[in-house]
């Protein structure tokens, strides 16, 4: 991974940023999965861990909904276990969140018109989600097998960035990624400082192991306006099909 580097100014240090971009379009390209250690640095990444205790302390993070998580919960057992807030960055106290997020979107957006960007080249990301904060509090809660973005819902870039000092393996929560078509599986500890990039797609099903402590992670999921637009618009012609009017 890239060593740590400082951001001169807000800005960020040329040589550190083309490193991290090079590792991004190499390994999605290669193996559809990129991990950078020490990605802002320890100073950086504990003001981000605070701005993110902060939120949990004020009660901002709920039950991470799936559908009706009354009856997931019931019915087959608990699916996800995290609870989560969206943020922009712009809310008080989320500034160094808002950061790290201006700085992935860089990177996201060097790479997507990289001159090797290759498969990432056949993408036009114009757009992502809010950040969404995540804390798994521990008690073996975990996620099942799942795919981000089955159905073309346009995500086609998931970005984790994982806040967890001294993580052990006793601690569980790793997340485990089986690229599709290849028999190896990559196992992620969601280290301190650690920043994590996979397709969204059906390429890399994923599972978080039961965590046994509470365990932090911010994602972002960048957006494909080709996908997304032909997302909507099949949401919207389903919406008026099955939408019957009503009379009155
Ligand atoms: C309908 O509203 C929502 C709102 C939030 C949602 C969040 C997820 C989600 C997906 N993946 C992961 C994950 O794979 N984490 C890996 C890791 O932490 O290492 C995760 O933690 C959470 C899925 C569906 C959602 C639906
Ligand atoms: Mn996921």
């Amino acid at each position: 991974g890239a060593d740590s580097q400082t951001l001169e100014e807000g800005g960020f240090n040329e040589e550190w940023f083309a490193g991290i971009l090079e590792s991004i379009v190499r390994d999605l390209n290669q193996y559809g999965v990129c991990v950078i250690d020490d990605f802002l640095g320890a100073e950086r990444a504990d003001h981000i861990l605070n701005e993110v205790k902060a939120l949990e302390s004020h009660g901002a993070l709920e039950a991470g909904q799936v559908v009706s998580r009354q009856v997931q919960d019931q019915a087959r057992g608990m699916i996800r276990g995290d609870q989560i807030a969206w943020v922009t960055g712009g809310e008080p106290h989320c500034s160094c969140i808002g950061q790290l997020v201006t700085v992935v979107d860089s990177l996201v957006a060097k790479a997507n018109k990289h001159q090797d960007a290759g498969m990432l080249a056949n993408y036009n990301i114009t757009w992502r989600t809010r950040a969404m904060v995540a804390c798994y509090p521990g008690r073996d809660t975990h996620y099942v097998k799942h795919v981000d973005n089955p159905n073309g819902d346009g995500r086609c870039i998931t970005a984790i960035y994982y806040l967890n000092r001294d993580w052990s393996e006793d601690d569980g929560g790793v997340l485990r990624i089986y690229p599709e078509g290849k028999d190896q599986v990559a196992s992620i500890e969601p280290l301190f400082d650690r920043m994590l990039f996979f397709w969204s797609d059906r390429r890399n099903p994923h599972e978080v192991l039961p965590a046994k402590i509470t365990r932090y992670a911010i994602t972002v999921w960048y957006l494909d306006q080709k996908e997304r637009n032909e997302y909507l618009a099949r949401l919207a012609h389903h919406q008026m099909t099955t939408t019957q009017p009503t009379h009155a």
